[in-house]
């Protein structure tokens, strides 16, 4: 079996077993991002909207606004390019996208830290999402950006298999720890 199917069985057996996250996770996954963002003193922050079953930003996209930080949310083009990142304020509306994401029309900019949803990942910083290859692209056109993925404890994974081309997060925030590869 090849690096992609090995992927795709492991991305099929994840989706299926997954559940939503509790209210509680949610909210201290939310507390620990904003925590670490404003660590970082950066200012113009990639976020996404969520997905079926994701954990859910919308609430930190609502904070960082708050607190005077800039947001940012990915339009999905066609397979094989790089997201796009658009500015979003709360009473931006939002548009159905490819695969079922929504994204703001609207001034696109570049993130200093990009917050990366995830299917799974590893100890060693590999992260597995949901076969687009969009993350992979985006992390290697935006090489300036910090890279973040943010997950469920439960979502860690002892190995992931990965390719040449796989980009490794820098951090992984859980709803109990800040990982650091
Ligand atoms: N909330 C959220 N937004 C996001 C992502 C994400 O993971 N979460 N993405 C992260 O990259 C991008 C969209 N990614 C996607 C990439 C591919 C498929 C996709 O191919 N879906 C197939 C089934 C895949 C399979 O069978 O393996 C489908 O819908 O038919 C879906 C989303 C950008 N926006
Ligand atoms: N930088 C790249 N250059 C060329 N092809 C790439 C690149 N990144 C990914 N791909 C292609 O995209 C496909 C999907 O990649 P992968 O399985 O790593 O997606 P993923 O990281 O799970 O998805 P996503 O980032 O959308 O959540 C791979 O089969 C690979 O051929």
């Amino acid at each position: 079996m090849d690096i992609d199917q090995k992927k795709q069985q492991l991305r099929r057996k994840l989706l299926s077993d997954r559940t939503r996250p509790l209210p509680k996770q949610n909210r201290l996954i939310i507390q620990k991002l904003s925590h670490f963002i404003w660590k970082t003193g950066f200012s113009r922050i990639a976020l996404v909207w969520p997905l079926d079953s994701e954990i859910d930003l919308r609430p930190l996209c609502h904070l960082l606004d708050k607190v005077g930080l800039q947001v940012l949310l990915p339009y999905t083009p066609p397979k094989g390019s790089a997201l796009t990142f658009h500015y979003w304020k709360p009473h931006t509306k939002m548009y159905r996208g490819r695969f079922g994401t929504s994204y703001p029309r609207g001034a696109q900019g570049t993130p200093d830290l990009i917050l990366v949803p995830l299917l799974a990942f590893d100890r060693s910083g590999a992260r597995l999402g949901y076969g687009g290859g969009y993350y992979d692209r985006t992390l290697n056109a935006y090489p300036n950006s910090m890279a973040v993925g943010y997950a469920l404890s439960s979502q860690e994974q002892k190995w992931i298999p990965t390719d040449i081309f796989d980009q490794r997060l820098e951090f992984i925030v859980t709803e109990h720890e800040i990982i650091t590869f």
